[in-house]
């Protein structure tokens, strides 16, 4: 197996998926409550792993807390089908979260999908651009704040899917792609733009999910998950049945 270390990352094992999700919420409160200087800028994931996250921090509790108003809700990667479409990423965290908090509505930006995929990821480049305050990334000046992401059965993570031409783009901060084995176009960001980030973490859970896991950690160079870096710090939040392979 060929492959790199990614010694920067660490490896954070909690009991279940629950106390992953709690953790996750609990961290991302401290994190928005510290950050002083400028709007705290996050990516979310999609799937099926933060709907447990999402419900948590729609509770009261949690969403009285939260500086909602300063903060600026992007989205890592959707699929490119209609806010209607019961698979939009955007959709899903909008049941699930934004509906329920008082969040402003110009502070959350959903990737659009009027147009062509091409076209929507160029959109949604300049709608970061408008929050960085600039079309060019600057080390020490990162676009997020924190970025979470998930791992897909094949390695994939975000709309980084293996084999496509995405993981080569080392320009655009948005691109298109279409996975070979896996539903719709999607829009992602892409690993310059993960890049430019305080905080990645990656959200992985369940015994299906070990074995990846194992592989991601160990580098396996054709999982789009291996390569994903930070100008921060890298932290996989796992529960104790996807790190069982570790
Ligand atoms: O398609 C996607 O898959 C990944 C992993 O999803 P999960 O259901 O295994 O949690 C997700 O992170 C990404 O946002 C989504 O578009």
């Amino acid at each position: 197996m060929t492959g790199h270390d990614v010694p920067s990352a660490r490896v954070v094992v909690l009991k279940d998926g629950e106390a992953v999700a709690r953790e996750m919420a609990r961290w991302l409160l401290e994190e928005a409550l510290a950050k002083k200087d400028g709007p705290f800028v996050i990516a979310l994931s999609g799937g099926s792993t933060p709907k447990r996250l999402f419900k948590i921090m729609a509770e009261p509790e949690f969403a009285k807390t939260f500086p909602w108003d300063r903060t600026q809700i992007f989205f890592g990667d959707d699929r490119h089908v209609p806010y209607t479409h019961a698979d939009s990423n955007y959709t899903m965290t909008r049941q699930l979260l934004l509906d329920h908090v008082a969040i402003p509505p110009a502070n959350v930006h959903p990737i659009p999908a009027d147009g062509t995929p091409e076209d929507d990821a160029a959109l949604y480049q300049r709608s970061l651009e408008r929050v960085y305050g600039g079309s060019v990334l600057e080390p020490g000046r990162p676009l997020f704040d924190v970025i979470m992401l998930g791992m897909g059965p094949d390695g994939h993570t975000a709309s980084l899917f293996p084999r496509q031409p995405i993981l080569g783009e080392r320009e655009k901060w948005v691109a298109a792609c279409t996975p070979d084995n896996a539903p719709h176009d999607r829009v992602s960001l892409t690993y310059p733009a993960i890049h430019s980030s305080r905080h990645v973490v990656f959200l992985v859970e369940g015994a299906g999910k070990a074995e990846m896991l194992a592989r991601v950690r160990k580098g396996e160079d054709a999982l789009p998950s291996s390569h994903i870096t930070s100008e921060g710090d890298v932290t996989f939040l796992t529960d104790e049945a996807a790190a069982g392979d570790l």
